[in-house]
């Protein structure tokens, strides 16, 4: 009887993991044996402390002690959240939670202090931006802000993986020590979807531009949405992208230093995703209209390509010339651009 009751509450965290990301999940589910179900848990919770840092329902301070408590509440058995929820898919997740702390309580002790210590670190990252200086409009001032923004909610990922794929002893423990390599991984898939998100955000009142780069082009970071700021918001999305490509490196090698199969496709496949997501924003005035995103045949491809190194370095190779050719000589970044890509293709 009891077996049968861990069954059931193991399967409904998969249901609700495919319930949160639908591709994705899938990805994680490839994952082997000794990793798939910490990756499962580690989404979940990390999922379960985003909704609360995007429930704008709930007032400042009692969202700042939920994100400062969160690595303690994922050990309390039975904790669920029915203050009032955001959307209905997150918050489901939340109102169901008892049922994540269960599973998170039957990993092996290693995996859950991997999980908690991210968590920890993460929601007071998130805790502090909440309440910090950034504040003014909700928004960030320098590139420092943004690399430091970007830290606590992506690279903290990139640190926690890294450590439960060693802890698993699917990689290795030198790969989880350069934290560099883990930071950029997530940095480059946050930063990637933060310029193709500009318009989502602006309708939803939050800006995550810096104003060190955007504030060279207009006065407001909502001018690039009129016709007449055209070339200003060509320059400015290309110097936004400028700041991507320098990740681009340290991606690929971490990549390169990837020993497990599933691992590898888990975590190349967001990364060729970013890539051909940046190439398609780059020069490209829609992303001040409208939410782009890579069309679904392209998506499929290079889901199905991302299996080996060879095959990820040359779909990088594509895409970063593809840029290359969209590159214009008047546009102010035109020479840093040029040298970025220069530094990528030392590397592919
Ligand atoms: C070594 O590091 C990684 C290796 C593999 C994958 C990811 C990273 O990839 C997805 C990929 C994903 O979730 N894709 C979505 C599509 C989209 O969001 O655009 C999807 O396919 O649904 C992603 O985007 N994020 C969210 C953050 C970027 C904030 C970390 C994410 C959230 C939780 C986890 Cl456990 C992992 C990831 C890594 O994280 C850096």
């Amino acid at each position: 009887q009891q077996t049968l009751a861990k069954d059931a509450s193991k399967k409904r965290c998969y249901d609700f993991l495919n319930m949160t990301s639908r591709s994705f999940a899938a990805v994680i589910q490839e994952l082997d044996d000794q990793l798939r179900d910490a990756v499962c848990l580690f989404y979940l919770v990390l999922r379960g402390l985003d909704t609360i840092e995007d429930d704008m329902t709930l007032d400042l301070d009692r969202k700042v002690e939920l994100l400062r408590s969160f690595d303690q509440i994922i050990y309390k058995k039975g904790w669920t959240f029915t203050e009032n929820g955001p959307n209905e898919k997150d918050r489901a997740l939340l109102v169901h939670f008892d049922v994540v702390i269960d599973e998170f309580l039957r990993l092996k002790p290693e995996f859950q202090s991997v999980i908690a210590n991210i968590t920890k670190l993460m929601g007071n990252g998130m805790a502090d931006y909440a309440t910090g200086e950034h504040r003014e409009n909700t928004s960030i001032a320098t590139i420092k802000d943004f690399d430091l923004y970007c830290h606590y909610v992506a690279g903290l990922v990139g640190y926690g993986l890294s450590d439960l794929f060693a802890a698993s002893g699917l990689e290795s423990e030198e790969l989880a020590k350069d934290k560099a390599l883990s930071n950029s991984m997530g940095l480059f898939l946050q930063k990637t979807n933060i310029i193709r998100d500009y318009r989502e955000d602006l309708d939803d009142g939050r800006q995550f531009w810096p104003r060190e780069i955007w504030g060279k082009y207009a006065d407001n970071f909502s001018d690039f949405i009129k016709p007449e700021n055209k070339l200003k918001a060509q320059h400015c999305l290309s110097n936004m992208v400028l700041n991507v490509l320098n990740d681009v490196p340290q991606v690929l090698t971490y990549l390169s230093k990837l020993k497990n199969q599933s691992v590898f496709n888990f975590c190349a496949i967001p990364q060729v995703m970013a890539i051909s997501t940046l190439a398609l924003v780059f020069n490209n005035l829609d992303i001040y209209q409208r939410n782009i995103k890579i069309r679904k045949g392209e998506a499929v491809k290079l889901i199905l390509d991302s299996t080996d190194m060879d095959n990820v370095v040359a779909i990088f190779r594509q895409y970063v010339f593809e840029i290359s050719r969209k590159n214009e000589a008047t546009d102010p970044n035109f020479m840093e651009i040029s040298m970025a890509i220069g530094r990528i293709e030392q590397w592919i």
